[in-house]
């Protein structure tokens, strides 16, 4: 008998789920407040917002850096906030994460920085690259192919440019196959070319591997152009949620207005 390729019972639920998370930082500063959204597995979605809004809190919830004041975060069917130690460790493993300054370790090679991707799973400190399973660094090299860098294998990181940087974020990030993408303005620091490059990386990867992606952006065309859906942000509330299927360009500061709760310079702000 065949068995399905795909699994539906997955394809079905929500990677993320979060339900009336509420984040009192204390002081009157709500990080999040009374937020309810669904993630759907395999789907882009970016989070808008102007500083402050609450786009990082969100995606620090998703990983157990944060706990809700009240609300509950389920992510892969498990409730974030009750996991210490040991399960929550298990459940990072699924959560890979991209940073705006990339994060790699400058003199370390390009190679040695996507082996550290595998980190979590290894036993013992990994200082350099021959003390990584031959298994571990042929698998860096495939996704450092993935990415376009593997002619740039031995090269130090450092010596990248920005774009070739975050690419290599992400190749290490793959080396924990993981079924949740949460990138934390990925493109703020690059050019409009690489940033499109990037994003467009993104979009591929999570299609070929049904991979979930949230990401927080600042460029309301990029979500236009690669996202599925845009959820906006606005002092740690949720006032738009919005497939980007059919949505035109002319709309995007119609978009950033909603979430913003102004209009942008030279669009008639007050
Ligand atoms: N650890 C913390 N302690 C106290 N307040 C915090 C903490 N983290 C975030 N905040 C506050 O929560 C609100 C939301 O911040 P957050 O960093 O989530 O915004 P953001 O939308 O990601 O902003 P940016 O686009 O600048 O990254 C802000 O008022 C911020 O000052």
């Amino acid at each position: 008998m065949n068995h399905p390729i795909v699994d539906t019972d997955t394809l079905t639920h929500p990677a993320v789920r979060l339900e009336r998370v509420t984040k009192d930082f204390g002081g009157g500063v709500l990080g999040l407040d009374d937020v309810t959204a669904e993630f759907r597995t395999g789907a882009i979605t970016v989070l808008l917002g102007l500083s402050g809004s609450g786009k990082s809190t969100l995606l620090r919830h998703l990983n157990g850096l944060h706990r809700p004041t009240s609300g509950s975060v389920s992510v892969l069917g498990q409730d974030v906030a009750s996991l210490r130690g040991r399960p929550l460790r298990t459940l990072r493993r699924e959560i890979a994460v991209i940073f705006q300054h990339f994060n790699l370790i400058g003199p370390m090679s390009v190679l040695e920085n996507v082996c550290t991707g595998r980190l979590g799973s290894l036993v013992g400190p990994r200082l350099s690259l021959m003390m990584y399973p031959e298994s571990v660094r042929r698998q860096a090299l495939e996704k450092l192919d993935r990415v376009g860098l593997a002619d740039r294998a031995y090269q130090r990181a450092d010596t990248l440019s920005g774009g070739q940087q975050q690419r290599v974020a992400i190749a290490r990030a793959l080396m924990q196959n993981p079924k949740i993408l949460l990138a934390d303005e990925p493109v703020a620091s690059l050019d409009p070319v690489s940033a499109r490059e990037v994003m467009s990386l993104i979009q591929e990867i999570s299609s070929e591997n049904q991979l979930t992606v949230i990401s927080s952006l600042h460029q309301v065309q990029l979500a236009i152009d690669f996202a599925d859906r845009i959820v906006g942000l606005r002092s740690g509330r949720i006032v738009l949620d919005q497939a980007t299927e059919g949505l035109y360009a002319e709309e995007a500061s119609e978009i950033y207005t909603s979430v913003s709760g102004m209009a942008l310079a030279g669009h008639g702000g007050r």
